[in-house]
């Protein structure tokens, strides 16, 4: 078909790792053309995504693609909610800020599953070029467009949770959690721009300093990649936009449009496992049957504490309108804001350090998994619960109330009460999901199956990640601050029993889904080879979270963000 505009490069997708590797490209190859077509808007005055206090507000709303998983059959059929960002930016835009690193040997995985070249130094280095780290250790990157910085608003009643977890489990304190060596119980910074105290994020951190050659197109959602065959490969051409445009493509297309997306994208395009395409009527270019699978994600429980009214939690600005008035004001003029508030006090620790010294009940439930098992992830999990290095668990010190029940409802006694929330996080789930087009609405929403729980091994360590939360609660100094448990509630919480069935009732995701288009070996199931090209391609390259062939212990973003760097640099040598 005709073009009607062609391009150097087409990134589709504007979000996290999409402008990150578009205005690397502008800047690195300053004769070609490249474009960037987004779905969403731009939105760079929106403050429900600049204003860190206002993290979570522009979840349902038209900056979120909306989807949800289906039915959850270990889950007690829940249907939980897969959020994405849809708006210059991506998921950037949406996400809470949580700026760390998982420990290096989870880098150097990546290298020994078959990826030469991806590994801790190489990461840390991309990871680095991505990075502002202001009062950052030395070895942070310090002049990169994405701002790091650790939270300046500390509530009082968090004071006591490094020394109650450093006091009462056998868990150090850890300054340097982001060089490699991530166990232990600390302050981490959050991707804020501590000039004006704003979200930082691809598109406010990496657009602005991108060269003329980049056009960027808003509101614009490709619909498929077209292909022409070069001997027994296919070159990416051009894309079909929804609207029946076609943009040409004249080096490369590189496709950023997510874990979620990007697979869904590339089965409308004809690649990917023969019963998927054929359900939907497409004709099948590349038999690629890892397209989609390999869906991994974080899971997240939590227990939530009224605090004493001494205290004064972020939940004030859920019920107070004159604060959130005052709050606000203060956030626009430049001050010190209760607005400036994310997440800062955080825990990652091994199973020995969450069970008293014991991981033999885990690692025998794992082990079961692998035998029965020819997954190469599954081994490397098995691995990663032998490496005490290895962090299986995070809990964040989550001020104000962010469970699941709801906040206490006006009228009733604890309305206007302040609460902090201690959120645990499973780091290495067992359970692999997978994500697809519909068959009968391909261009619509996916079929996203993560088959969350789906071994006992998931549900026993969400048990014990959920247990230790409270037993960080309980220690001192930390137990001074509360009055009650609010969720679930010391008394009707005791037993295993009780407590699995908290899990199947509030386990949720920590939205960190990625591995549907995984760099792996084509034999183990892999989309990309390690210069991220998809397999049986020329020229079609992926550089999203969907590449990540196993899911690290740590909040997703840094390292998106050094696979965009990195994905560049291969990108514009293999143009020079
Ligand atoms: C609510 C939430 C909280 C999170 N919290 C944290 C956190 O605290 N710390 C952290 O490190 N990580 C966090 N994450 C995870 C992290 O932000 C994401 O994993 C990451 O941003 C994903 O980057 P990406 O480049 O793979 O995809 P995205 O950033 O999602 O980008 C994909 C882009 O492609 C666009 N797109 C999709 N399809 C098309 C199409 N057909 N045509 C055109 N455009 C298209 C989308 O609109 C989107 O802009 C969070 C995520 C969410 C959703």
């Amino acid at each position: 078909s005709k073009c009607a505009r062609a391009y150097d490069y087409i990134v589709v997708g504007g979000g996290t790792a999409g402008n990150a590797v578009a205005a690397r490209l502008s800047q690195g190859l300053p004769q070609s053309s490249i474009l960037v077509i987004e779905a969403g808007p731009a939105a760079p005055a929106e403050l429900n995504i600049n204003v860190p206090g206002k993290k979570g507000s522009t979840l349902g709303t038209k900056y979120d693609w909306n989807f949800t998983t289906v039915a959850q059959p270990h889950l007690k059929n829940r249907v939980i909610g897969v959020n994405r960002g849809k708006v210059l930016g991506g998921s950037s835009a949406l996400n809470l800020m949580c700026y760390d690193r998982a420990a290096a040997a989870e880098y150097d995985m990546w290298e020994e599953v078959g990826n030469p070249g991806w590994n801790w130094d190489s990461m840390f280095a991309a990871m680095t070029k991505a990075e502002n780290y202001t009062g950052g250790p030395a070895g942070s990157g310090t002049s990169g467009p994405i701002h790091a910085v650790v939270n300046r608003v500390v509530p009082a009643h968090q004071q006591p949770f490094i020394p109650a977890v450093s006091g009462n489990f056998d868990i150090p304190e850890n300054d340097d959690s982001l060089q490699g060596h991530a166990i232990g119980v600390m302050f981490q910074p959050s991707s804020i721009d501590p000039t004006h105290y704003n979200r930082s994020y691809s598109a406010n951190g990496y657009l602005p300093g991108a060269g003329p050659n980049l056009k960027i197109m808003t509101d614009t959602t490709v619909a498929k990649i077209n292909f022409k065959a070069v001997g027994s490969r296919q070159r990416a051409t051009s894309v079909t936009l929804q609207n029946g445009t076609t943009i040409c493509a004249r080096h490369e297309i590189v496709l950023s449009a997510g874990a979620v997306q990007s697979p869904n994208l590339l089965e409308l395009s004809g690649i990917g496992q023969a019963p998927v395409l054929g359900a939907a009527n497409i004709t099948q270019l590349i038999d690629l049957p890892g397209v989609g699978e390999n869906y991994q994600d974080h899971l997240r429980i939590q227990t939530s504490y009224q605090l004493k009214d001494e205290y004064t939690s972020f939940d004030m600005l859920k019920y107070n309108s004159t604060a959130v008035t005052a709050e606000m004001d203060k956030w626009l003029a430049g001050d010190v804001s209760l607005y400036d508030y994310t997440g800062s006090g955080f825990i990652f620790a091994n199973w020995k350090q969450v069970n008293g010294g014991d991981d033999s009940q885990l690692k025998a439930l794992a082990q079961a998994i692998v035998d029965n098992s020819t997954d190469v992830g599954h081994r490397k999990k098995l691995e990663q619960l032998n490496d005490p290095a290895i962090p299986q668990v995070e809990v964040i010190f989550s001020d104000g109330y962010t469970g699941v029940k709801g906040y206490p409802a006006a009228g009733s006694a604890l309305f206007g009460k302040g609460f902090f929330t201690l959120i645990a996080g499973l780091m290495h789930p067992m359970s692999r999901g997978s994500v697809h087009i519909s068959p009968a609405d391909p261009l619509g929403k996916p079929t996203i199956d993560p088959r969350y729980l789906d071994n006992e091994y998931d549900v026993q360590a969400l048990v014990d990640a959920v247990k230790f939360c409270r037993q960080v609660a309980l220690a001192e100094p930390l137990r001074s601050v509360w009055v009650s448990e609010y969720e679930p509630g010391l008394d009707l919480v005791q037993t295993d029993a009780q407590w699995r069935d908290f899990v199947l009732n509030t386990t949720l995701s920590i939205y960190h889904p990625i591995g549907t288009t995984a760099m792996l070996p084509r034999e183990d199931g892999g989309v990309v080879d390690p210069s991220l090209m998809v397999y049986g391609t020329t020229n079609l390259r992926i550089v999203d979270a969907g590449v990540f062939p196993v899911q690290i212990s740590a909040h997703i973003q840094t390292a998106i963000y050094g696979i965009a760097e990195r994905a560049a640099e291969m990108i514009i040598a293999a143009a020079q």
